[in-house]
């Protein structure tokens, strides 16, 4: 998941990228235009400002500190703003640029950020507007300031509301991906993202965590026997009996067909083994009714730890997948975890 949300950073990267070829050129050509309307001071900012834009388009596409240096870039951009706003000879018309503000905020910086930041300027450029204008009759009068005032507020709202959505829809496709459709357990793209947090966790506090690939018995009869229907009716009844048997820390997801994973932080090899053929019973002892009869369901299960069995989750995979076929070729309905086959050695 960690890669999906910076496929939403490199989005921000592009609209800054762009953000930051369109400034280079307005401070440019404001530049010229404001040498010939003596605005010396305005055109050496602006100017000034083109050359740090050109200077930080040069990193900006490869940063990793790419929230650093937006809000670098756009602090003197939107104090340029104001600025601008705020000088007697510039065109009212300047304030065009400050009601840019939060769409450029929010699109950015994302929601918190985006508000502060455009509640921030915004505010200050209606209360530079209403500053410089305070003793022109032409545009100081009720109309001008409600419509440059509610333009703004329009501006911040809806631009609030299109990220509050934006993020919500990224929000609900990252969880549509991680899960699976059939069961609604968490499939494998969220154990892999899983995964990296407990390792991490399980190396700074040398803790064990402990891996099992569990894999439904003679499935291929269910459903010869009691239909498609009937087997997808099995992995529903696995998936939900399952997880009642364990911690809100383990992880218990689909990794396809009729093959399941358990992700168990805490545990070592022999306690996960265990835990793995307390499942097994468990689902021994609980028969699912279907229209056609009751079916009698059992599993193979193979563990792997972190450390002893490698340290990447393929690693992982790799091995307790391997243990879990010597499950089945040792007769299937156990659990085995590096040579010791559990149920049978009991
Ligand atoms: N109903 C249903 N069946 C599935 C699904 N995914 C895979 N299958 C079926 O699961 C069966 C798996 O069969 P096999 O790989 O031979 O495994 P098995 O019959 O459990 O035999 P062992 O694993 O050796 O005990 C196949 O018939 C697949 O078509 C699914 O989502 N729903």
């Amino acid at each position: 998941m960690a890669k999906q949300l910076e496929a939403s950073e490199q989005h921000r990267r592009e609209v800054l990228k762009a953000l930051m070829c369109l400034v280079i050129f307005a401070g440019l050509l404001f530049g010229v235009i404001n040498i010939f309307r003596e605005l010396y001071v305005l055109s050496a900012l602006e100017f000034a400002y083109a050359a740090f834009s050109l200077h930080l388009l040069r990193f900006i596409g490869t940063t990793e500190r790419l929230r650093f240096w937006t809000v670098i870039f756009l602090l003197p951009l939107f104090s340029l703003m104001i600025f601008a706003v705020l000088l007697p000879r510039t065109s009212f018309t300047v304030f065009a640029w400050v009601q840019t503000i939060p769409i450029i905020c929010y699109l950015l910086l994302g929601l918190r950020t985006g508000l502060f930041m455009s509640a921030a300027f915004v505010g200050l450029g209606v209360l530079g507007f209403n500053y410089r204008y305070m003793t022109e009759a032409s545009l100081f009068n009720i109309v001008i300031v409600a419509n440059v005032g509610l333009s703004s507020m329009a501006m911040m709202l809806f631009s609030h509301v299109y990220e509050r959505s934006r993020v919500d829809n990224e929000q609900r496709l990252l969880d549509l991906a991680s899960t699976d459709g059939l069961t609604g357990l968490a499939n494998r793209m969220k154990l892999a993202d899983v995964f990296e947090r407990e390792r991490s966790h399980a190396l700074r506090d040398n803790r064990p965590l402990s891996l099992v690939v569990l894999d439904l018995d003679h499935f291929k009869r269910i459903n010869d026997q009691f239909g498609h229907d009937g087997g997808d009716q099995v992995l529903r009844h696995v998936a939900a009996l399952l997880p009642t048997r364990l911690r809100e820390t383990d992880l218990f997801c689909r990794l396809g067909g009729e093959e399941f994973a358990l992700l168990l932080p805490g545990a070592d090899l022999s306690r996960a083994a265990e835990l793995a053929d307390s499942l097994r019973e468990h689902l021994c002892a609980t028969p699912l009714q279907l229209e056609g009869g009751l079916v009698n369901l059992s599993f193979s299960a193979g563990v792997a730890s972190l450390g002893e069995d490698g340290c990447s989750l393929d690693q992982l995979l790799q091995t307790a997948d391997r243990r879990m076929y010597e499950a089945k070729g040792g007769g299937r309905n156990q659990v085995v975890a590096a040579g010791q086959h559990y149920s049978l050695s009991r």
